[in-house]
C-alpha cells in the first residue's frame, strides 16, 4: 500500500467499515485519501462568544437595548465580570457561558447562548478570528475588541 503523506493516519469506520483518514494535529478527519502533508492548524473552528457594546460600537444597539451608550471601559469592566463568573465556575464553564451569553450578550448569537457555529479565516473580524484561532478547544479568550464591542470567547471546536 502507498504511504499516505505526512501527518496523516489511516482509520477504519466502526460503522461502515470504510477506511477513513485522520489529521494527527487538528484531528479532522476525511475519507478522501489525502494528497498532501496534514496542515497543522484547524481550518474551521467552532465558538461562542459573549459581545458587551458600548457607545462607539459600530452599531450602538442590540436585542437587549435600542441606544447603547455605555463607555468602553463601562464594557469591559461588564465583561471583566461575567468572565470572572465563568472561570469560577469550574466543570460548569461551558453551562455558564452559555447562561450569561444568552442573558447579556448584545449579539443576536444570544439567542443560541452566544454560538456562532462553524467559520473559516477570513468571515470574521480579525482581531476576533485571530484570538479564535490562537484559542485551543475548551480555551476562554481574556477581552478580544473589534468595531462591535469587547468580546470574550469560548472556542468548541
Ligand atoms: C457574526 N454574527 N453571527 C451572528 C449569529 C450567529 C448565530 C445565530 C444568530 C446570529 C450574529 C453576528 C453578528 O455579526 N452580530 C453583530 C455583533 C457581532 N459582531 C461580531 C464580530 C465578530 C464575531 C461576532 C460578532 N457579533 C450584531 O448582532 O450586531
Amino acid at each position: 500500500m502507498a504511504d499516505i503523506p505526512e501527518g496523516w493516519e489511516k482509520h477504519v469506520s466502526r460503522s461502515s467499515g470504510r477506511d477513513y483518514y485522520l489529521n494527527i494535529h487538528t484531528k479532522e478527519s476525511q475519507w478522501e485519501i489525502p494528497s498532501s502533508p496534514a496542515k497543522k492548524m484547524s481550518q474551521t473552528v467552532q465558538a461562542s462568544h459573549l459581545l458587551v457594546k458600548h457607545k462607539n460600537s459600530r452599531r450602538p444597539s442590540s436585542w437587549r437595548e435600542e441606544k447603547i451608550t455605555r463607555t468602553e471601559d463601562e464594557a469591559l469592566q461588564l465583561l471583566k465580570g461575567y468572565r470572572d463568573q465563568i472561570t469560577a465556575s469550574g466543570e460548569g464553564l461551558q453551562d455558564m457561558f452559555a447562561t450569561l451569553a444568552t442573558d447579556f450578550s448584545d449579539c443576536s448569537s444570544a439567542k443560541k447562548g452566544g454560538d456562532l457555529g462553524h467559520f473559516k479565516k477570513g468571515q470574521m473580524q480579525k482581531p476576533f478570528e485571530d484570538a479564535t484561532f490562537a484559542l485551543k478547544v475548551g480555551e476562554l479568550s481574556e477581552p478580544v475588541w473589534t468595531d462591535s464591542g469587547v468580546h470574550i470567547i469560548l472556542r468548541t471546536a
